[in-house]
């Protein structure tokens, strides 16, 4: 049986019983580690704090190991229970329903085990969550590449009046491109997107598109570290925001579409006023 598991967002303490009860029972646990952070962590002493809960040791499973070496789970999955853990909710935002389809199509049992996701998480601002769009990613620009396929959702978005949720690039296990030319793989550091380098490049591209489907006046909401201890959430307008040191990573952005008296009075708690937010929400983490 394969189980695929939500970890929740803040730390190991997030999962729910009835994912730990299965993760105890399983032969061999793997943690899902390229579309989100491990604030988890993996420790100095080489066990992580994930490890240490569940006493038993994880298999890191990155981009490599799900997409090529897939048929090594599933045929552990065959024989045995395997956990595959992912942060957040195994289908918000990242799905990993290619390994449920591969899984099904060899006949092997599967088994979800939901958690809170980032894609509901963010309703703490007050935004209601069915008043969003399509959700966009921002990736990284670089000197060649300036993908902005973001530009036309988010302008579709807003004609309808609706909220975008911008998930931010993260990349991990990048191999260096002197390692390509090389045949021997060799990794960048991680990087996470922060919350001023996305309204940078969104900015850039309305400069460029011109099509006038936000400004610097546009309204926004930045999260950071959703439902850690130090989470934080500011509402501002992207000229504010772009400013603003939002910490460590995970970062977030969502571009308010019209609001509701009922959404902007929640909303208001967030709001910066002379650089400095009415309330910092840490207390509700
Ligand atoms: C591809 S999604 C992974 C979603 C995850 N499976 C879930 O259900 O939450 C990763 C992106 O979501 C956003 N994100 C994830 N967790 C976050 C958090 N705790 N706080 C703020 N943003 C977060 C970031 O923009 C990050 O790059």
């Amino acid at each position: 049986m394969l189980f695929i598991i939500g970890l929740g967002l803040g730390d190991e303490r997030d999962i729910t019983v009835r994912g730990l009860e299965a993760v105890k029972k399983c032969d061999k646990i793997y943690i899902e580690a390229y579309t989100s952070l491990l604030s988890f962590g993996l420790s100095t002493d080489g066990l992580s704090t994930l490890e240490k809960l569940y006493g038993r040791p994880i298999t890191l499973a990155d981009r490599e190991m799900v997409e090529e070496k897939a048929d090594q789970i599933l045929s552990e999955a065959r024989e045995s229970d395997v956990a595959f853990l992912v942060v957040g909710d195994p289908f918000g935002a990242t799905t990993h329903t290619d390994l449920v389809v591969r899984a099904k199509k060899l006949n092997i049992q599967v088994k979800v085990i939901f958690n809170a996701s980032v894609m509901n998480a963010i309703g703490i601002c007050g935004l209601q969550l069915y008043r969003y769009g399509e959700t966009v990613s921002v990736p990284f620009f670089t000197e060649t590449w300036r993908p902005d396929s973001f530009y036309g959702k988010i302008k579709k978005n807003r004609s309808l009046g609706l909220h975008t949720l911008c998930l931010l690039d993260i990349r991990v296990k990048e191999p260096t491109l002197e390692s390509l030319c090389r045949g021997r793989k060799q990794y960048e550091p991680p990087r996470y997107m922060k919350i001023n380098t996305a309204i940078e490049q969104l900015l850039e591209v309305e400069e460029l598109r011109g099509e006038s489907v936000y400004n610097e006046d546009t309204h926004c909401v930045g999260f950071a570290r959703l439902g850690s201890e130090d989470q934080m959430i500011l509402a501002g307008t992207m000229r504010q925001l772009l400013t603003v040191d939002f910490g460590a990573p995970l970062h977030c952005l969502v571009i308010v579409g019209e609001t509701h008296p009922v959404e902007e009075e929640m909303l208001d708690f967030y709001k910066l006023t002379d650089g400095v937010p009415r309330q910092n929400d840490s207390e509700t983490a």
